[in-house]
């Protein structure tokens, strides 16, 4: 005979205490992205006031120097915070992009 009915209790009340650690986590990255989308949407309602503030006085949409010093200060955070630098590096430059676009949207206006 093999074990899997009388191994069956033991294995059914891990898969409930591993279920309810998969929904307790689950609903903290749902909060954590909840918070990212809403951080994000502050951020680029400040971004859009720049690029309205840019398109007045005829400077240019992007900012290279201050994106290198951006880049350089948050891959040290995510060092600090054991996230990984290249990363980060590459999620702040995926939404500089996306701001700077934004930025030749309001010049062309
Ligand atoms: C928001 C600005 O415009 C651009 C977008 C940046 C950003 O999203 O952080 C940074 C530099 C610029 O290339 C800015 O100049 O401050």
């Amino acid at each position: 005979m093999n074990n899997s009915a009388k191994d069956e209790p033991v294995r059914s009340l891990g898969d409930a205490s591993a279920s309810a650690e998969l929904g307790r986590l689950r609903d903290s990255i749902d909060n954590i992205d909840a918070a990212v989308i809403h951080m994000l949407a502050e951020r680029f309602k400040c971004t859009q006031q720049v690029g309205h503030l840019k398109a007045a006085h005829k400077l240019p949409p992007a900012d290279p120097a201050r994106e290198a010093r951006q880049i350089a200060r948050l891959r040290e955070l995510a060092e600090n915070a054991k996230l990984d630098p290249a990363f980060a590096e590459k999620f702040l430059n995926f939404i500089i992009a996306e701001v700077i676009r934004h930025h030749e949207t309001i010049a062309r206006a």
